[in-house]
């Protein structure tokens, strides 16, 4: 799995609690998601379907630093199965699996419209040689 984006985690993602507030922490996964389905199957209308059941195994606090990762679990017709970990960057504790996360690709209506990928891209493949 590879973890892309960092997190700093500063006062306003706190619940009362004083840990990560897990809405906060949703919102993030579901960008990230988000945002590496639209860079894969090129269409920025991706949404997301399904997120199987979440996880909370351990907490962070004012201060850590968090990494999310993504790793593809297959390409469907319309769809693009990911599965989710955060951890603490510092620990490598885990603090949240999400084992399927369904996203779909859609046309400008609203429909579902076949992707045509079949495997992970990345963009220096996309650009060729020249
Ligand atoms: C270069 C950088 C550019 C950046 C540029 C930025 C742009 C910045 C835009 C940001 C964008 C952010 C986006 C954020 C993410 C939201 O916030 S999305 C908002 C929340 N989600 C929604 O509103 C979706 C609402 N749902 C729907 O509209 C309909 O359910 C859908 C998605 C059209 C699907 O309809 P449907 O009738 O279920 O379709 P169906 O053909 O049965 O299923 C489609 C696929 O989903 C699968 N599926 C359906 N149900 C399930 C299920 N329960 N479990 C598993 N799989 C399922 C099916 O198996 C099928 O898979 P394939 O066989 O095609 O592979």
């Amino acid at each position: 799995m590879r973890f892309h984006t960092r997190k700093w985690i500063k006062p306003e993602d706190l619940n009362p609690n004083g840990t990560l507030f897990g809405g906060k922490l949703l919102a993030w996964i579901d960008e990230e998601a988000a945002l590496y389905s639209i860079i894969q199957l090129e269409n920025q209308n991706t949404v997301t379907k399904y997120m199987s059941e979440i996880d909370f195994k351990s907490s962070a606090t004012q201060g850590d630093i968090i990494e999310i990762g993504i790793e593809v679990v297959k390409f469907g017709n319309a769809s693009l199965a990911l599965k989710c970990e955060v951890r603490n960057k510092m620990t490598r504790q885990t603090i949240i699996k999400i084992d399927k996360i369904v996203m779909v690709s859609l046309d400008k209506e609203g429909n579902t419209k076949p992707h045509g990928k079949i495997k992970v891209e990345f963009v220096k493949d996309r650009l060729g040689d020249s």
